[in-house]
């Protein structure tokens, strides 16, 4: 998968050369080349906001730099045409379902805004050529989309084949496709079996698979009920069987 990220603080995409993302782009698996949004400006002070037209607070990124390194990183014409994610608060929400739907993307081109926001017409004009998708990671406000974009590119690299060591690891995910779309994981735990006088539920210790699922479905639906009741509404009734019903 090729990744392009624009923004004015190329260093906030340092982490991508550490743990699991490093070792993905070491081996191939993930190209990401990051663009400092500055080298597309023309003037003395490299400027790329101004002030908001309509009046208002804070300042607007300007199109014109957003427009050339668009036309430069994705040029018009380009086949396949990349998708372009914009994270900003008034944005779709981001889930485990769209980070899937973007890991089998063969390009993603990410724009972080800054201060108030990209003009408006960047977007716009980039519909007209490529799939454009503004995300919201949550109801709250960053100073910019890098730290969304890190988010964002995590949740995605981790599910390409190959990067995480064992791909069994995704299937049992909270919000993974599947039995698991809306529910929560459970607790999990691991050696050693008594600590501070905390044991591990003896079930875990029983080898019994079919115990061990059951128990393990049982404490992700107690903790969806406690956590998030509100995806426990959103199930599919026909996906509770009568044991889930009672617990
Ligand atoms: N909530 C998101 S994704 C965001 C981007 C910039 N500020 O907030």
């Amino acid at each position: 998968m090729k990744l392009d990220i624009v923004t004015i603080f190329p260093d906030y995409f340092a982490p991508l050369d550490v743990s699991l993302l490093g070792k993905a782009r070491r081996t191939g698996l993930l190209d990401v080349r990051v663009h400092d949004l500055r080298e597309w400006t023309h003037d003395r002070h490299r400027t790329v906001d101004d002030t908001p037209y309509g009046g208002g607070p804070g300042m607007v990124m300007k199109p014109e730099p957003w427009g050339e390194v668009l036309d430069t990183v994705a040029p018009p014409g380009s086949d396949p045409a990349p998708r372009l994610v914009v994270p900003t608060p008034s944005g779709r929400p981001f889930t485990q379902a769209m980070a899937a739907e973007l890991a089998a993307e063969p390009w993603l081109v990410f724009a972080c805004g800054r201060y108030e926001g990209i003009d408006s017409r960047v977007v716009d004009e980039a519909r007209t050529r490529m799939r454009v998708d503004e995300v919201s990671l949550g109801d709250f406000v960053l100073a910019g989309g890098e730290v969304a974009v890190l988010v964002m590119v995590e949740a995605v690299g981790r599910l390409l084949p190959g990067v995480l060591g064992n791909a069994d690891s995704v299937t049992d995910d909270s919000f993974a496709p599947g039995p698991m779309e809306s529910l929560l994981e459970g607790p999990v735990y691991t050696k050693p079996p008594l600590w501070r006088d905390r044991p591990v539920p003896e079930v875990l210790l029983s080898g019994n698979h079919g115990a061990i699922a059951r128990w393990r479905r049982d404490e992700a639906l107690r903790r969806t009920a406690r956590n998030r009741p509100d995806l426990l509404v959103r199930m599919d009734p026909g996906s509770l069987d009568e044991h889930d019903r009672r617990v």
